[in-house]
């Protein structure tokens, strides 16, 4: 049953951070590079257990991860870990399967590699639940004419963009319902790359709600410079802002 819209929204969020990182080339998992004055995944983390809405936050890890209980957030009350799988929906899987609370809860699930996540993304996110009780995505819209490769890499044609939409991540849906769609979905062998996949693959069609530019995902070497200009450019935000609220009430 889907969680009621007016009650007291009981949210989780659930982090896959299982992946070995292999596009990165880093020699070791991504998600422990440095960015700003943390690990990738500790920016990840710290912008999750800081928001009111989020109750607790389950980090599904790789069976051989050594570096996560050297993190200072490894110890914090809201954090649990639980081991993840092969592939990412797999990891999700077990998270979701972790859980032992006893009413509907949701599920908020978001990538250890998007470091940049802004409190007004999660913000507009939670809020979208009584537009979409059905689950919803952090997207953003097309900006560039679309191109389909031949083998030879050359173009085999233009992509119509009208209505094309990058998913990133929060995807937040109820979580018993997603852990069904992504147990019947993987098992089906259909291709689960993100939550809204394993819904779709259940007939249902999650909302789109509009998130911002800087919420990349660090997947190759030349992203990390631009999330550590994304997460200054925060900060020095959110320095800006403070001062403008001490002002105020002075
Ligand atoms: N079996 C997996 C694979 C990926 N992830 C997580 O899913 C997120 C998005 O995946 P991606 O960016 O592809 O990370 P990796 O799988 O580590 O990268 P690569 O594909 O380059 O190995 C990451 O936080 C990653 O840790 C996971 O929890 N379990
Ligand atoms: C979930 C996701 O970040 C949405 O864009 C994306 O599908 C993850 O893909 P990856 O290949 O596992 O990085």
């Amino acid at each position: 049953m889907t969680p009621s819209p007016m009650d007291k929204q009981h949210t989780l969020a659930i982090v896959p951070a299982a992946g070995i990182g292999a596009r990165m080339g880093a020699g070791f998992p991504k998600q422990y590079l440095q960015l700003g004055d943390q690990t990738i995944i500790g920016q990840t983390l710290d912008r999750l257990l800081s928001h009111p809405g989020i109750d607790a936050v389950v980090v599904a890890l790789h069976p051989d991860d050594v570096w996560f209980t050297k993190l200072p957030q490894a110890t914090h009350a809201k954090i649990r870990t639980v081991i993840g799988g092969k592939e990412r929906a797999d990891s999700v899987l077990a998270a979701l399967d972790s859980l032992t609370e006893s009413q509907d809860v949701w599920a908020l699930v978001h990538d250890a590699a998007r470091p940049c996540l802004h409190h007004d993304d999660i913000d507009t996110l939670l809020a979208s639940r009584d537009t979409f009780p059905q689950g919803a995505i952090l997207a953003m819209p097309v900006r560039d004419t679309m191109k389909r490769a031949k083998a030879n890499g050359e173009i085999e044609q233009t992509v119509c963009r009208d209505n094309l939409w990058h998913a990133l991540t929060p995807q937040m849906f109820p979580a018993k319902a997603l852990a069904d769609n992504i147990r019947n979905a993987t098992a089906a062998g259909a291709v689960v790359t993100d939550e809204a996949s394993a819904m779709e693959w259940a007939g249902v069609h999650p909302g789109l709600v509009s998130g911002r530019a800087d919420n990349i995902k660090v997947t190759h070497p030349d992203d990390l410079p631009l999330a550590e200009l994304f997460i200054q450019a925060q900060s020095q935000s959110s320095d800006v802002t403070k001062l403008k609220t001490e002002e105020s009430q002075q």
